[in-house]
């Protein structure tokens, strides 16, 4: 959470000239509810059981930026469907970074309590391993403008080999 891949994303589907699709507004358009109301009526459960089918849907799509919500790594089918059938690219973020980006918004359920900070680190400490496991790029976010992040990861894809 807050490292950047729905504005990131953005940013390099346009460099890419590829449809941009983020997770979790594809999940409020189809639902027709916002991501802390599901929370809310079906809990986080109800919620990652959403999210595992809309990614076993959108990572069949071919051409596409997809981002994420953060959780995302937590089932393991997503981590097999992400790294079988795209590139996965993880935003290394730090926490106190994560922090300052995320502490105005509403957006995100598991951070609206008293110590949002303490809440990143322990996923930070639980979910790091599995970002790594699945990314095939892996691009530290510090200080530097979305924009130029995502010209980074451009020219880095553009490198790779072509998946097949
Ligand atoms: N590289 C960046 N530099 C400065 N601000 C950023 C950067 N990336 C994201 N932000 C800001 O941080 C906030 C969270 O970004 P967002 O793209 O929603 O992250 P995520 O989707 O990973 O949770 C937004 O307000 C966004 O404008
Ligand atoms: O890290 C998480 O568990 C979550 C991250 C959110 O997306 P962002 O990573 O885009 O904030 C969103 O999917 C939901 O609030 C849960
Ligand atoms: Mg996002």
């Amino acid at each position: 959470m807050g490292a950047g891949k729905t504005t990131v994303g953005r940013h390099l589907a346009r460099l890419r000239g590829m449809q941009f699709i983020d997770a979790d507004h594809e999940l409020e358009a189809r639902t027709g509810v916002d991501i802390p109301y599901i929370f809310d009526k079906e809990g986080e459960a109800g919620f990652r059981d959403r999210e595992e089918q809309l990614i076993d849907d959108l990572s069949q799509e071919r051409g596409i930026v997809l981002a994420t919500g953060g959780g995302v790594v937590m089932r393991e089918a997503n981590r097999t469907h992400l790294k079988n059938r795209g590139r996965v690219v993880y935003l290394y973020t730090e926490v106190e970074q994560q922090w300052r980006r995320t502490r105005k918004s509403k957006n995100r359920p598991l951070l609206q309590q008293d110590n949002p900070k303490k809440i990143l680190k322990e996923l930070m400490a639980l979910r790091d391993p599995w970002y790594r496991e699945v990314a095939d790029l892996i691009i530290p976010s510090k200080a530097q403008s979305a924009r130029s992040l995502a010209m980074l990861i451009n020219q880095k894809l553009t490198q790779m080999e072509p998946k097949s």
